[in-house]
């Protein structure tokens, strides 16, 4: 009997956030390195639909680096990363698209409807939904082009309310298109950001393979809490790196658009959205104005 009572108490934990997020908008990133193992894949899911079906309106945006790269390997073809974004020549860019639109997405909407979800697959192109120029990056200064990365101009939000608003679950790959209908490659932390903003959500989760925002790659404590302006500094310190910056970047561009609550959390944990979303203390860093 104390077991029930003890499920009947998370359960009433989760009523004020409920009631708060009713008929709100929630955006999620589902990235490659979060995607360990089916199970792990499996919880997630169940978690997106249990969303959908409390009257929550889950948007979800997924990455898929280690799929593509692996696909390259394939075709002999070498990855290659400057500042954390991929160097996207035109074959890699067709390898690219092939594996996220083709592969990644597919795979998620099936397990999502599945679940019982009503999902439907989106990239960038459909409905002009992320239309972007070439993105150029800075090497020691100087800028530098890696090809087919785009950077956003616009995100089509219309098509994307009418179809979060009602039953369906959205689900987009981080391809975007530019005016000529050329596709690009996008960071998919950057998608989830500019997704996020579009849509004035309520909330952004980003999920990942640590626990949070650390202060070291090797140390145990996660900071639960920073505001934009320490985050930059940490950018700035050198502590925060690699994949980390595109994640904070697109928390920081969310909130500066409107966005409540940006989150970035450890998606190897069972359940991590539920956790986050539905107790008291919730888990990894918030990223906060
Ligand atoms: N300060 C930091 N705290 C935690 N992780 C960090 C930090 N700086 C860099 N990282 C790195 O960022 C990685 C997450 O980015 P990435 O590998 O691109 O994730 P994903 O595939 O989930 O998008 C972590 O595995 C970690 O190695
Ligand atoms: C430009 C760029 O780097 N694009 C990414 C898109 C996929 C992605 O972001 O996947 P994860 O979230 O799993 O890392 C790439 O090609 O790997």
């Amino acid at each position: 009997m104390e077991t029930l009572i003890k499920k009947a108490g998370t359960l009433i934990e989760a009523l004020p956030y409920i009631q708060r997020l009713n008929g709100k908008t929630v955006v999620i990133k589902y990235g490659g390195n979060a995607m360990i193992s089916e199970e792990l894949k499996n919880s997630v899911m169940e978690d997106i639909t249990l969303l959908k079906y409390i009257g929550v309106n889950p948007v979800l945006v997924h990455g898929g680096g280690p799929d593509i790269t692996k696909a390259l390997k394939l075709y002999n073809i070498e990855s290659k990363f400057i500042n954390g974004l991929r160097v996207t020549d035109a074959q890699t860019m067709e390898v690219a698209q092939m594996v996220l639109v083709g592969k990644t997405n597919k795979e998620i909407v099936s397990l999502l409807n599945c679940k019982g979800g009503k999902a439907v697959g989106f990239c960038g192109i459909d409905g002009k939904l992320i239309e972007c120029e070439r993105y150029k990056t800075t090497v020691d200064g100087v800028e530098t082009d890696i090809g087919y990365v785009g950077k956003i101009r616009n995100v089509n939000s219309r098509l994307l309310e009418l179809v979060a608003k009602d039953e369906y679950i959205p689900v987009i790959a981080p391809v975007g298109v530019d005016m000529e209908g050329k596709s690009y490659n996008i960071n998919a932390d950057t998608v989830a950001g500019a997704v996020a903003s579009a849509l004035k959500a309520e909330k952004m989760i980003l999920l990942t393979d640590v626990e949070g925002i650390k202060y070291s790659k090797d140390s145990d404590e996660v900071i639960p809490e920073i505001t934009i302006k320490e985050a930059y500094e940490l950018i700035d310190k050198g502590i925060i790196t690699g994949g980390m910056i595109p994640k904070v970047l697109g928390c920081i561009e969310a909130l500066e658009q409107g966005v409540s609550r940006t989150h970035i959390i450890d998606g190897r944990i069972p359940h991590c959205i539920l956790l986050e979303i539905f107790t008291n203390k919730g888990i990894g860093t918030m990223i906060k104005n």
